[in-house]
């Protein structure tokens, strides 16, 4: 109840798993999920982030990056799932700070294991024509996650798979299954909501 229809917004670094998490939680609060990316594709025209970067700017990408979380803020029962690099913008935490920010910090590792099964196609930040795509990508991703760290620890909660993997007694993160996750972000979101409300009274 604390959360009174408020929107929340799940940030972190490509391939953190905001979709695959966030979609848990809005059946789980019975809220409606949007990607922000997926929402710059359709204001824009284009069907990917990757040819958006390629047709016009990542400046024109991040313009519109800000115009889509703008028009969320003003909406109700949301999960957002924002894009990797949507925290580096301060007019965007002006929307964001409307709802309830999650940060899904995942070790960059992890990541990379899991960018480099799927291919860095999609990610224009990690794209590159040759080399071994898990080396490349974890190069890439230390150095934005360098520049991002403190913007990221911003959020409202932070939800760190190595703590829940530590509490679950495994020492691999890769053995988490998103619905774990999901769980974890639901009890921090509760955790972050009642001590603000005791705060309050
Ligand atoms: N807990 C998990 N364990 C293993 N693989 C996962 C987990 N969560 C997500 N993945 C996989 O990792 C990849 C990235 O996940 P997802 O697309 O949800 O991340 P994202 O944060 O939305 O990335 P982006 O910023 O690029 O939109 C996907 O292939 C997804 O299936
Ligand atoms: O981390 C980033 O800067 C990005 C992440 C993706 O979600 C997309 O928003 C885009 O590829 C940029
Ligand atoms: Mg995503």
């Amino acid at each position: 109840p604390y959360l009174n229809d408020r929107c929340v917004y799940l940030v972190g670094m490509m391939g953190s798993g905001k979709t695959t998490v966030g979609k848990i939680i809005a059946e789980v609060l019975g809220y409606s999920f949007f990607d922000s990316d997926k929402l710059v594709e359709q204001s824009v025209g284009i069907p990917s982030v990757a040819e958006i970067f390629q047709v016009h700017s990542e400046a024109f990408f991040r313009d519109n990056e800000s115009e889509v979380l703008r028009d969320l803020s003003s909406m109700h029962r949301l999960i957002v799932a924002t894009g990797g690099g949507a925290v580096i913008r301060p007019i965007n935490w002006s929307y964001m700070r409307k709802g309830l920010t999650i940060w899904l910090d995942v070790p960059l590792d992890a990541l990379a294991r899991r960018i480099a099964a799927v291919g860095t196609a999609s990610r224009p930040l990690l794209h590159q024509e040759s080399g071994d795509p898990y080396a490349k990508a974890y190069a890439k991703l230390t150095a934005l996650f360098e520049q991002r760290m403190d913007s990221y620890a911003n959020a409202d909660a932070r939800v760190s798979l190595e703590n829940i993997a530590l509490k679950q007694g495994h020492n691999d993160v890769n053995v988490l299954t998103p619905s774990a996750i999901a769980i974890e972000a639901l009890l921090k979101m509760e955790s972050f909501l009642t001590e603000k409300a005791m705060v309050r009274n």
